[in-house]
């Protein structure tokens, strides 16, 4: 979109997509895009709320000019300092000379570092107001989601917070800009995709911060991702409330690691007996295929998750080494878990899981089940004795 989009009389969206970049971090896909979202505040100053990459400068500068016209840039609020929020500063800075750096602390250490910008900083710290003339902003601190200078700029005037990376997700904007103009559904995929991939390991932290937000009277919600929430402010927080505190639907994901398809076929095999237990939400994943981005979605989304290699080179298949390194990372807690593996001579796919399991604490279903050369009647009986222990105990707990 490149039109102008005012959210309220004085405020206005200014940002872009991007459907160019394919992976986000360079690592994360970027199927469906991204856009990184700035607000412009027109009072007697003139702010602007966080920048946008540095692939979208160009357009993103003739956005601002479209709206201030010959007027001037006081304030540059700056919440977050990645670069697909603060990549077009320099430009910003360039063509408003004199405008003011708004950040606190931590925020400049980013901004000389990465930026060479030495000057014209305005220094806030929690509880900190700044008087647009009819708008009022306060700022809050809040470390660590997901960076150590994140904070949030809360409009007092018409209740808007700017909430930088926090409640945000993957997915352009296409057409639809308000959480009324979108399909919901669609987002919650791709803001639970961004949820665990990339705020997931701070989820306390986030626990902390919306414990402290729950005292804001919010009329909206206007992240750096995704859309903006004004009808219904309280669905995406609702979101983030249930991820940061491991919560999960009934359902079981499966993911595994195989050369010659032995390990994937007792993946089939115990997912067919979960389904005939009546869970209707069974997902199964190769993880030398999907991508660990949609693979940790789901594992965030379900109950219960059944991990399984075969052996290689005395370890853990390696893409199944990416999936269990990245779990124990982001530190869920509160999941089922069911292994099973294969091996020929020594083993070490189904040692590996067990050994994460140890780390992460997660509830065992039944013991680890690995087959020699292929699966045979012995281990497609515990599979069955897994499946059915798995599917009882996601329908007995779901969320
Ligand atoms: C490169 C390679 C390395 C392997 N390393 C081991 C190993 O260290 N220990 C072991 O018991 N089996 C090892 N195997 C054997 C496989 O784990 C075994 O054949 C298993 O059944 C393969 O399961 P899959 O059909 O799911 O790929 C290795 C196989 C290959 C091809």
């Amino acid at each position: 979109m490149d039109c102008r989009l005012s959210i309220m009389e004085r405020v206005h969206w200014i940002g872009v997509n991007d459907r160019e970049t394919t992976l986000f971090e360079n690592f994360w896909p970027l199927d469906r895009g991204v856009c990184y979202n700035s607000y412009l505040i027109t009072d007697e100053k003139v702010a602007i709320i966080d920048t946008v990459k540095f692939n979208k400068t160009e357009q993103y500068l003739s956005k601002v000019k479209e709206v201030i016209g010959d007027r001037k840039v006081d304030y540059l609020i700056v919440n977050h300092m990645e670069p697909d929020h603060s990549g077009s500063m320099k430009a910003l800075v360039a063509a408003y000379p004199d405008m003011q750096i708004v950040g606190n602390k931590k925020t400049f250490d980013f901004i000389r570092g990465f930026y060479d910008i030495t000057e014209n900083f305005l220094e806030v710290a929690e509880g900190d107001e700044l008087d647009l003339g009819y708008h009022k902003l306060k700022f809050f601190l809040t470390p660590m989601i997901h960076w150590p200078e994140t904070m949030m700029t809360y409009d007092q005037t018409e209740k808007i917070l700017f909430s930088m990376d926090a409640f945000g997700g993957f997915g352009s904007l296409d057409g639809g800009l308000f959480d009324d103009e979108v399909n919901v559904e669609f987002y919650e995929d791709e803001i639970r995709r961004y949820y665990s991939n990339i705020v997931a390991k701070y989820s306390p932290i986030v626990q902390r911060a919306l414990g402290r937000l729950g005292a804001l009277d919010l009329n909206v919600i206007a992240p750096t991702h995704g859309p903006i929430w004004r009808t219904s402010p309280k669905t995406i927080v609702d979101y983030y409330d249930k991820w940061s505190r491991y919560e999960a639907e009934e359902g079981v994901v499966i993911v595994y690691g195989t050369m010659y398809g032995n390990t994937a076929k007792m993946a089939d095999y115990v997912a067919r007996i979960i389904s005939e237990n009546g869970v209707k939400n069974v997902r199964v994943y190769d993880a030398s295929k999907t991508h660990l981005s949609y693979i940790l979605s789901d594992i965030w989304r379900f109950k219960g998750v059944i991990l399984g290699s075969c052996a290689y080179n005395m370890n853990i298949f390696p893409a199944m080494e990416l999936v269990l390194s990245k779990l124990e990372h982001t530190g869920l807690k509160n999941r089922y878990l069911g292994v099973f593996g294969n091996k020929s001579w020594s083993g070490g796919g189904v040692s590996a899981i067990d050994a994460f399991a140890e780390k992460v604490k997660w509830e065992r279903i039944g013991s680890s089940i690995e087959a020699t050369y292929t699966p045979k009647d012995e281990e497609f009986k515990a599979l069955v004795k897994l499946g059915k222990e798995m599917a009882q105990r996601v329908k007995d707990n779901p969320l």
